[in-house]
């Protein structure tokens, strides 16, 4: 609690003038406060009973000024604390936001999207209601010292009895205070739960409905409301509690000494001025100590709520600026994984004694199964990451020993998944190079071939694109997000699955574009789709973190039995119609799934005939598990993952597939029931066969019918 006054004073110190000022309206307030209830005694004693009206006059005129300058100054007050309080408040906002944007991708992974807006809401709000109140707790301490200060004066043996009942009042606080405190820290962090619960509910609204979860978040939900309702009557009762058992210290106190006043009156101790002086004072006493009561739990939820703003301001970015880092110079010759090794947690290798050159001007491409480590590779040429071995080197240089801001402004970079913001394509692509004039952002909208269309639209460049770009196709965004990185004009080009989310046709001419952009830079491209890296100069072909082989595609066609090889093999062998929306396969290419490998040529021509086209959009569930099984699916392009429930009837993703990957070859043989959920996580294009397809034609060929039966036994 201590520092969580600490941080509300330097705040304050931050402003020293205007606190000043504050302070000293709040002093004059509080004079006025404590002399209403001391006023009785000057009327009654100095003025009512001697019978001197014209003193009357004047304490009573005094009265009136004073109520009138405390109003005028209470005024004046209200409207400079409501300015400094904001910008106390607003500095808070500034510096968390300041603070995510120097995180690292780590903490990122590490903590929750909802836990963080959390802390803006739920907690940054608490403190600014709690910071709002501080004149008011300001004139409550201090009119509850001043008040104690004038009894001594009026009495002393009554103050000295009001002062040791005083304490009553502070057992509830005592007793209470740290459980009140420690329910309020726990109230909030489950309501940061709450929010990630619902943040990440709403985005996964697709796959709930697809395969019917609603129950079971709806039970989870239930479990975690008796949780929050458990924990927020915790936190509510232990702070009424203070409130209650402050209020009866107070009733004591007050009996006590209205008692003891009286009869000193009684017996003319005390004079009777002094007696009414007394019990207004302890009246507002009461008042005092109950505005206190009221806002101890606004302060305990106030200094919970900044104990986790201080652990975001506390974060510091694993990935920064050496005290020593130099810019980067323009980039000449070459980047170089020297040795590099990392893992994205202890124990872990996502990446295994890396070492390659990629010269300047050339294209150079990764690819492999997922998981392999092509995206972990982009994560250290961008410095999301730092290796625990090795270095990444970019002219000679290691990229530890050059400012962060120069080496990321060398770099364009195009995402599977481009993140449009909601606002007009011009700021879109200008986010790219803020400074941009409007020619440039024309210029590198042509480049991306994608003016025309923009020039189509009613507002042109003014459109907006909606959230999250939702109002362009998922080409038209990709070609946004294209000008967005060369408006730079980049010495380096990095596309992550640049092309991998879109459809046959879109990806094609995406294709196209990119590959006039690139002619001139470097590139390098991570894809799973081995034909979007047919033209590299080097591809390296990585496996479980190591790379498997390299060289440009013709050398690894060469290689007998080659990973490449393999993979080409797999994910070629398809024709696809003009229009995209077809797919033939070619008879070779049947020959490499096991069922088909044994038969001869004519059969495979033959059935080639019966395989259909399937496209399907991000996101969809195509196949339930349980569900009959009669077709055989293969992907030729695009990428699913396999789920399986496990015992508690929770959905896991077992693998994911992707170009050249087929399941469910035992349903052309028999039905049996699916064993796994298939859900697509980008576009996907299948060619399908039919079980009744399949056995027509095994049945004209008895050999074969005979040859699958032997084998599915
Ligand atoms: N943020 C992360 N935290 C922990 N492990 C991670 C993280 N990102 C990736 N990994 C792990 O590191 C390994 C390499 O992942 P990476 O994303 O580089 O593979 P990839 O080849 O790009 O896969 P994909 O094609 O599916 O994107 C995988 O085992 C993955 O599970």
């Amino acid at each position: 609690m201590l520092s969580f006054v600490r941080s509300v004073m330097n705040s304050f110190v931050q402003y020293k003038l205007r606190t000043a000022l504050l302070l000293a309206a709040l002093l004059v307030e509080l004079a006025y406060e404590t002399f209403m209830p001391l006023s009785f005694k000057f009327i009654v004693d100095f003025a009512i009973v001697p019978h001197r009206y014209g003193l009357l006059l004047l304490i009573l005129g005094l009265m009136v000024t004073g109520a009138l300058a405390s109003v005028v100054i209470g005024i004046y007050r209200d409207r400079m604390f409501a300015g400094l309080g904001s910008r106390i408040v607003t500095d808070y906002y500034r510096r968390m936001f300041g603070k995510l944007q120097s995180l690292s991708a780590d903490y990122y992974h590490r903590v929750n999207g909802g836990d963080i807006v959390s802390r803006f809401n739920n907690d940054l709000i608490s403190i600014d209601a709690f910071i709002m109140l501080i004149p008011y707790a300001i004139l409550s301490v201090l009119g509850l010292l001043l008040n104690v200060a004038v009894l001594f004066v009026l009495q002393w043996q009554l103050a000295l009895l009001a002062v040791i009942g005083l304490p009553l009042c502070l057992i509830g606080p005592k007793l209470f205070g740290q459980k009140a405190y420690d329910a309020s820290y726990k109230l909030k962090e489950e309501q940061a739960d709450i929010a990630v619960a619902v943040q990440e509910n709403v985005s996964a609204q697709p796959v709930i409905k697809a395969f019917g979860l609603q129950p079971l978040f709806i039970r989870r939900f239930d479990d975690r409301m008796d949780r929050y309702r458990s924990l927020s009557t915790r936190s509510s009762f232990t702070n009424f509690l203070i409130d209650r058992t402050t209020n009866m210290g107070t009733m004591i106190l007050n009996l006590t000494t209205i008692c003891t006043g009286s009869i000193l009156a009684f017996f003319g101790f005390l004079s009777i001025g002094s007696l009414l002086a007394f019990s207004a004072i302890l009246i507002s006493l009461s008042y005092l100590v109950a505005a206190i009561t009221w806002l101890a739990p606004q302060f305990i939820q106030a200094t919970t709520g900044m104990q986790r703003i201080r652990e975001l301001l506390d974060e510091r970015p694993s990935v920064a600026d050496d005290a020593q880092a130099a810019p980067l110079p323009p980039f000449e010759r070459t980047i170089e994984f020297r040795d590099v090794s990392f893992g994205y947690s202890v124990g872990q290798r996502s990446l295994n004694a890396i070492s390659l050159t990629i010269p300047k001007g050339t294209y150079a491409a990764f690819v492999g199964a997922s998981g392999s480590g092509k995206s972990t590779i982009i994560n250290l040429l961008m410095r999301f990451y730092d290796p625990q071995h090795g270095a990444v080197l970019y002219d000679g240089t290691d990229i530890r020993q050059t400012t962060l801001q120069s080496l990321r402004s060398r770099i364009g970079i195009v995402f599977q998944e481009s993140f449009l913001f909601r606002s007009s394509i011009r700021e879109n692509i200008r986010l790219g190079k803020p400074e941009a004039t409007d020619d440039e952002v024309m210029e590198a909208a042509r480049s991306a071939e994608i003016h025309d269309f923009i020039m189509s639209l009613p507002d042109g460049y003014d459109t907006d694109v909606g959230e999250r770009g939702g109002r362009l196709s998922g080409g038209q965004r990709q070609r946004v997000a294209i000008a967005r990185a060369i408006v730079r004009n980049p010495a380096i080009l990095i596309l992550d699955e640049a092309t991998s989310a879109l459809d046959p046709a879109t990806e094609a001419a995406i294709n196209k574009t990119l590959q006039r952009l690139t002619a001139t830079r470097t590139v390098i491209s991570v894809t799973h789709r081995l034909a979007s890296a047919e033209h590299a100069d080097c591809i390296y072909v990585l496996h479980q973190g190591e790379i498997a082989e390299q060289g440009s595609h013709r050398q690894l066609l060469q290689r007998p039995d080659g990973r490449y090889k393999q993979s080409w093999q797999k994910q070629t062998g398809f024709d696809f119609s003009d229009d995209g929306y077809h797919v033939e396969v070619r008879a070779e290419r049947l020959k490499l799934f096991p069922i088909f490998s044994d038969m001869d040529d004519a059969f495979l021509h033959n059935i080639s005939r019966f395989f259909a086209t399937e496209s399907y959009a991000n996101d969809r569930t195509i196949i339930h598990e349980g569900d009959p099984g009669d077709k055989f699916y293969v992907i030729v392009r695009g990428k699913v993952e396999v789920m399986k429930k496990d015992g508690l009837g929770d959905s896991k993703r077992v693998a994911v597939l992707s170009d050249g990957d087929f399941f469910g070859e035992v349903a052309l043989l028999r039905n049996i029931p699916r064993t796994a959920t298939i859900h697509t996580l980008t576009p996907v294009v299948f060619i399908t066969l039919q079980r009744e397809f399949f056995r027509d034609l095994i049945e004209q060929a008895p050999h074969l019918a005979a040859l699958l039966e032997s084998r599915s036994k």
